[in-house]
């Protein structure tokens, strides 16, 4: 055994040796163009029998070295097959350094399968020019994919295969993208000078969804249906030549849950949201470049819209006052700052508007916009026209449909034997979701709690009921004050106008 084992080297020792000197024979002995030929050709004779075709995915490409969407959508692809396959595994951190994501390491290959074709992925990195030890990359070191399959499949991947691991992957990206908070606050002071507002964003983990909703199922059906397809209907809005975009009005009175359902709908289409604050913003020119930096996937929101702009010119007058009242007195630099901010003009209906027909329907799809009021009889009808606001939805007071939906996010009940009355007093008072909620939160996780939750809604629904028994009988009473006063001023009036006419006729001026 150990003399086999002998034999064996030596063998190999002595095969070693006769290829290097065959290897210095041919540098020496053979002219650069004839090696040149000679390393050509038998790559050619070598691909003759050597069955796989290779694709290389840059992770940069070109002079503006530009991340390529490939190399994207390959590595997201490829992180769920590597985690499962890969004995070499790299880590990075995603989503605003919250979780860990792990893809196959450099120089590592898995396997994939697809519709029963076989294929090879393998990630690889070019060895940089300039060596030194870092745990940054160098700059000039270059990332790549190969991906590996046999000729014959060659239609098939290139035609099915590609487009499958490009769908794929941009899902997944999709799916783990971190959804952004964007609000637009002041930018940083200087001696008092306001600079322009920027957006700032964090990271947007509202809870809500349409199943937490306390609404109508048939009316949530009807919003996701609109929603789902508004996002679907790229091609529909390019085919009628018109901006991908779609704008809401949401109106009802506090506490009915219009935030909550901005909310919702950003977690339903995955979208991000722009929380946009008009009193913050100077003036149009601000307003238009804060627009054009939202990004498409976006939902924007202008709370309070009646409250937020100039709809009647009165928030010129206010503000005029304000200033003139500050600048009393003031330092030169911030009395300064004033003065030029009045010169500006303020954020106009007639600039938001514009912006919603012109400026924000040229840049950009897939963006949502949506206005919310307590007031909807304030808005001008102009702001919330079909085609400007195309959904109108009111969020109206908690009824039993929506109760019902709170007992279970709050209680986890479907059905109780105080339903019955609490159904019966919803149908006769208006409560809002938000104060029904309130009553509906545990106090403990004792069992006899979700009784006591009902029975304390229940009293807050008598009370609410009470309240505006008294509210109705003492508007009933004030308006039959104001009625007799009206009649009397009107018997007053009769009276001075037949004196007067004596007066008149009898010729007497006392
Ligand atoms: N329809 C609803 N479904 C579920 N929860 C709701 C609903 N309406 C209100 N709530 C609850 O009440 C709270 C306040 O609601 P929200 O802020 O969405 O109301 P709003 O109509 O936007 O009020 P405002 O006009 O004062 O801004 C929310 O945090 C939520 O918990």
């Amino acid at each position: 055994m150990m003399m086999m084992k002998g034999e064996l080297w030596s063998n190999l020792g002595s095969t070693m040796a006769a290829i290097m000197f065959t290897y210095a024979m041919f540098r020496q002995y053979f002219p650069p163009q004839l090696q040149d030929y000679i390393f050509r050709y038998s790559k050619k004779l070598s691909n003759l029998f050597y069955p796989y075709i290779h694709v290389t995915f840059d992770e940069y490409t070109g002079e503006r070295m530009k991340k390529t969407e490939a190399f994207s959508a390959i590595q997201n692809y490829l992180s769920d097959k590597s985690s499962a396959n890969a004995k070499r595994l790299k880590a990075d951190v995603v989503q605003d350094s919250q979780s860990l994501v792990l893809s196959m390491d450099y120089n590592e290959e898995i396997t994939d399968e697809f519709d029963g074709v076989k294929l090879w992925w393998s990630a690889n990195r070019s060895s940089p020019k300039t060596q030194q030890f870092s745990f940054y990359p160098a700059a000039d070191e270059k990332r790549f994919y190969v991906l590996k399959f046999h000729k014959r499949d060659r239609e098939f991947v290139i035609g099915t295969y590609l487009k499958h691991v490009m769908k794929q992957g941009k899902a997944i990206a999709a799916d783990n993208r971190q959804r952004k908070l964007y609000s637009n606050g002041a930018g940083q002071s200087f001696h008092g000078l306001r600079s322009s507002t920027t957006w700032t964003h964090v990271s947007f983990e509202h809870p809500a969804t349409f199943d937490t909703l306390a609404m109508d199922e048939k009316r949530k059906k009807e919003i996701k249906k609109d929603l789902l397809k508004f996002s679907n209907a790229k091609d529909y809005y390019a085919k009628i030549g018109k901006a991908w975009k779609r704008g809401y009005l949401l109106y009802g009175p506090p506490g009915t849950g219009k935030s909550t359902m901005v909310a919702a709908m950003a977690n339903f289409l995955n979208y991000d949201v722009y929380d946009l604050e008009l009193t913050t913003v100077k003036n149009n020119v601000e307003l238009r470049r804060l627009l054009i930096e939202t990004s498409n996937k976006s939902i924007i929101v202008i709370e309070d819209i009646d409250c937020s702009l100039d709809l009647t010119g009165q928030r010129e007058g206010k503000k005029k006052k304000r200033d003139d009242k500050s600048e009393e007195g003031t330092d030169p630099i911030s009395s300064m700052s004033k003065t030029e901010e009045r010169k500006e003009s303020e954020v106009t209906l007639s600039g938001l508007l514009n912006f919603i027909d012109g400026i924000w329907s040229a840049c950009g799809g897939e963006r949502i916009i949506v206005f919310t009021t307590n007031h909807v009889e304030k808005l001008d009808p102009a702001l919330i026209r079909r085609g400007r606001m195309d959904k109108h939805i009111e969020m109206s007071y908690c009824r039993f449909e929506a109760f019902k939906v709170l007992a279970k996010n709050y209680l986890d009940i479907d059905t109780h034997p105080l339903f019955g009355e609490i159904e019966r007093l919803l149908g006769e008072t208006d409560m809002t979701p938000a104060d029904v909620a309130e009553n509906l939160m545990l106090k403990s996780d004792d069992d006899e709690e979700d009784e006591a939750c009902l029975k304390s809604l229940i009293e807050a629904l008598k009370g609410a009921k009470e309240e505006a028994r008294k509210k109705a009988e003492e508007e009933g009473k004030q308006s039959e004050e104001t009625e007799k006063e009206q009649s009397v001023n009107e018997n007053v009036g009769e009276e001075d106008a037949i004196s007067s006419k004596e007066v008149k006729e009898n010729g007497v001026i006392h």
